[in-house]
Parts: structure tokens; C-alpha cells; sequence
């Protein structure tokens, strides 16, 4: 099995590409399904999970040509509404095909995702979504099955809970749906604006994504379009924390610094200077050593869930201590333990965890327990003394494109070994 190896010391300085967002193009794959005629995708980045998807579009009958950054998707041909355990299983994303194919085909079997290593991640929101719009669904044998008699019915529907598979969702739904759809309590994150770009591309109507309130007015039928995947944030925000971590100087280019503003602020607390100019972010820290920071995780425009652990490995090494809220997800320190096996002080009660900053780390065999779990890995192994060796690396390949030859061009000694 593939394992990473880092030897922390290196100062980072340069310029990195940002990727398109996995979380932007995942759900945007799926949506290509509701179309009439060849979709291209592009801006997309090469991740074991979009080759996934794109195995699972393949699946379902779907015609896919994938050239350089760009991705071709004829729904034309789908044959089968069923996404098979094999695939869901490797991918929770991949419960995103269970709105576009009851729209637009009244039929969808969908194996149930399950939970991961971060939380028990149920899909009931999802489901009571698209029950609102008319659906009947059941949960069966693994599969959840839904039909619809004839088209969706647009509705209004609150959501429980901040959702932002749930709303991705029932938005891909309600855009083949008959009538006006109302979704509140909608989640607003990037990834789904940039979800609703592409189907209003494609010729849906919808207004307010982005904000708490969706309203979709369905259309009979979606045509092809070309569409750009947004700029990965998560991505951005793991290369500054980084430069940050390193004492160094990085300037990530495609970004989309509008996206990042509770990440950036962060930086700025833990004493970066960040300069924006356009869709690019320099981020200074001048060699000095970085200040603890406390943060809570909470649905967008918040502090995103998927920086925590880069954030938690900043404040190992930050001057202080850093109090680190989790509010997303039930089970998300599994990095913790591999952090204190590099010399970390954390301490753990409940969704808190408390950071004690120390002036060294000291490189040690570690395991990745989840992709931002593996970056945390990563940013740790950046600064820790000698060398870290990173197992169980697939969950990194799912999210990061090109990590370790990103980082060595910005000087750090890391690769990837058999
Ligand atoms: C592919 C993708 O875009 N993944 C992102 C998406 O995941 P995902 O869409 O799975 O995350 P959600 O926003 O749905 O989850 C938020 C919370 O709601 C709960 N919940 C969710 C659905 C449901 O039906 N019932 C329920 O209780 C979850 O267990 C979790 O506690 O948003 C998360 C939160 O920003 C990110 O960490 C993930 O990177
Ligand atoms: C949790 C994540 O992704 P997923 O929802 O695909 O598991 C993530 O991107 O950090």
C-alpha cells in the first residue's frame, strides 16, 4: 500500500493552482443526469472520487468522455436508476444521483451510504426532501427505492437540519419538478451556488442559492451546457494553513478568495498577512511562528468542518492554546491521536478539544483516518522534526489532486513511496 513520506523543515515559498472543488463537482456530475444532451464539465479535478462518479454515471448507461480537465457526460443513453452498495460505499457523494434520477426518470434505487470514519452521516433529510415533493420512498434491504407517479410536485419544504447533501438534493429535484419548490434552511455553501450555475446553465430557474431560501421553478425538461467548476476552498485553505504553519510565503493562484472568509480571518488571527488581489491569495507569514487560534465548526458562511483538522495541527505548533469546536460531525478528532503520536498535546472532552502549542513536533509512523485527517498528517509532518511516514493515503487521493508534487514545488521534501 502506498504511504506518504515527509521531512519536516522546510520553509514553504511559491505559487500553487488551486484544483476545482470536489465538493463542487460531485454534485455537478450527478445533476448532468437530469439533462436531455451532453453536458461538459470542466475545471475538474483528477480525484479518485470523480473518477468514481464517473464510474457510477457509467453504470447507470451514461456516455463519458474525459480529456485533460474536462469531462463529458451524455445522459442520453442512462439505462438503469440503480447505484450499487460497491460504489456508494466508497463514496457517500454518491447518494447525490437519487434526486436526478427520480426527477427525470420517476425511478431511483439507491444503496444506503452508511456512516464513515467521521460520523454516522444519515441520509433521512435527503429523503424527507424529496417526500415533500411527492416521492414515495422506501427503505429496503440497504436500498433506499423511490418512485414518483408522473412528474415531482414543487413544494415548500424547511429543512430540519443545515444540509448541504440534502439540499443539493432536493434542488436537483425540484428544478425537473412541476410548479415552484421553496427550500428553507437551505444550506448556503459555495459548492452549492456553484451546483445551481450549472443547472441554470442547463436552463433551470432558480434564485436565492446561496442564502437560507431556494425557490425553483421546475421546468419540463433541462438542455446541455458548458460549466466550470468553482475553485476548491478546502484545497486553498489546507496549502495557506500550509505556508502559515511553515513560517513562509505562498501565493495560491485560481482561487476564489469570497469563499474563504472565516478561513482567512483564522489566518489572520494565528498573525498571517494575507494579500488578495483577484483570484489570488498571498498569505505572509514572515518567518514567525503562529499564534493559537479557537474555532467552532458550523454550516457555511461559518467555519467550515473540513479545515479543522489543518487548523488542529496548526495549533499543535502555534504559540498557545487553541479551543477546537466541532459541531458538524459527531466523530471528527480521529486525527487527534495520530497528531499526539507526533508529539502533540490534545485533549479531548466531547466535540472540544483543547491544544496545547509546543515548539516541536517529532516525525513518527502515523495512519490517515480521513481525507482531512490525512492533511492534517501532512501539515504536521511539514514542521515536524525528521521524518513522518503517512499510511492509508487512499483517503487523501480522494480529495487532493497532486498534493505532494504541489508541495515540493513549494519546497517541501515529501513523496510517495510503495
Ligand atoms: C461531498 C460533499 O459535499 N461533502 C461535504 C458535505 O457532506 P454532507 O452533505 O454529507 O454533509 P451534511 O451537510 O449533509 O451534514 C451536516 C450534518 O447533518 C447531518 N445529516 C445530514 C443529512 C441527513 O439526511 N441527516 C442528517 O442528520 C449529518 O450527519 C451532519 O451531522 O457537507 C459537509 C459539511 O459541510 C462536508 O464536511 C462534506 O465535505
Ligand atoms: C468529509 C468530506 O467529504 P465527503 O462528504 O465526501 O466524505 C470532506 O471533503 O472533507
Amino acid at each position: 500500500m502506498q504511504k506518504i513520506v515527509v521531512t519536516g523543515g522546510a520553509r514553504l515559498t511559491g505559487e500553487v493552482r488551486i484544483s476545482g472543488a470536489k465538493n463542487a463537482v460531485l454534485p455537478i456530475l450527478c445533476a448532468t443526469l437530469l439533462a436531455d444532451a451532453p453536458v461538459r464539465i470542466t475545471n475538474v479535478p483528477r480525484l479518485h472520487d470523480v473518477f468514481t462518479t464517473a464510474k457510477l454515471l457509467a453504470g447507470l448507461g451514461a456516455g463519458i468522455v474525459h480529456e485533460g480537465d474536462a469531462m463529458t457526460v451524455d445522459p442520453r443513453s442512462v439505462n438503469s436508476h440503480i447505484a450499487p452498495y460497491e460504489l456508494v460505499k466508497t463514496m457517500r457523494a454518491s447518494v447525490l444521483v437519487l434526486g436526478p434520477l427520480l426527477a427525470k426518470f420517476g425511478d431511483a434505487e439507491v444503496s444506503l451510504p452508511g456512516g464513515c470514519a467521521i460520523g454516522s452521516r444519515p441520509v433521512d433529510l435527503h429523503i424527507k426532501g424529496l417526500q415533500a415533493l411527492g416521492a414515495d420512498i422506501t427503505v429496503d434491504h440497504g436500498f433506499i427505492k423511490a418512485r414518483s407517479n408522473g412528474r415531482l410536485k414543487g413544494a415548500r419544504h424547511v429543512f430540519e437540519l443545515v444540509s448541504v447533501g440534502a439540499t443539493e438534493n432536493v434542488l436537483m429535484a425540484a428544478a425537473l419538478a412541476d410548479g415552484t419548490t421553496v427550500l428553507e434552511n437551505a444550506a448556503m455553501e459555495p459548492e452549492i451556488v456553484d451546483l445551481a450555475h450549472c443547472l441554470i446553465a442547463m436552463g433551470a430557474k432558480i434564485e436565492g442559492a446561496g442564502t437560507s431560501r431556494i425557490v425553483i421553478e421546475g421546468v419540463e425538461a433541462l438542455h446541455g451546457c458548458e460549466h466550470a467548476v468553482i475553485a476548491d476552498r478546502i484545497e486553498t485553505g489546507t496549502f495557506l494553513v500550509a505556508a502559515a504553519m511553515t513560517g513562509g510565503r505562498v501565493a495560491v493562484t485560481h482561487a476564489r478568495p469570497d469563499t474563504m472568509d472565516a478561513v482567512l480571518d483564522k489566518l489572520r488571527e494565528a498573525g498571517a498577512e494575507i494579500a488578495i488581489d483577484g483570484d489570488r491569495i498571498t498569505l505572509d507569514m514572515q518567518g514567525k511562528r503562529p499564534r493559537a487560534v479557537n474555532l467552532t465548526t458550523a454550516p457555511h458562511p461559518a467555519f467550515p468542518t473540513d479545515m479543522q483538522a489543518q487548523f488542529m495541527a496548526l495549533d499543535c505548533v502555534a504559540d498557545g492554546v487553541g479551543v477546537i469546536n466541532e459541531t458538524i460531525f459527531e466523530n471528527r478528532f480521529m486525527h487527534v491521536n495520530e497528531l499526539v503520536r507526533l508529539g502533540a498535546d490534545i485533549r479531548v472532552d466531547g466535540h472540544t478539544a483543547v491544544v496545547r502549542g509546543s515548539d516541536t513536533l517529532s516525525g513518527a509512523p502515523v495512519m490517515a483516518t480521513d481525507l482531512r485527517a490525512s492533511a492534517s498528517l501532512i501539515l504536521a509532518g511539514l514542521v515536524a522534526d525528521g521524518e513522518t511516514v503517512i499510511d492509508r493515503i487512499y483517503h487523501l487521493d480522494r480529495g487532493y489532486e497532486n498534493i505532494e508534487a504541489k508541495l515540493s514545488a513549494l519546497g517541501a521534501s515529501i513523496r510517495r513511496v510503495d
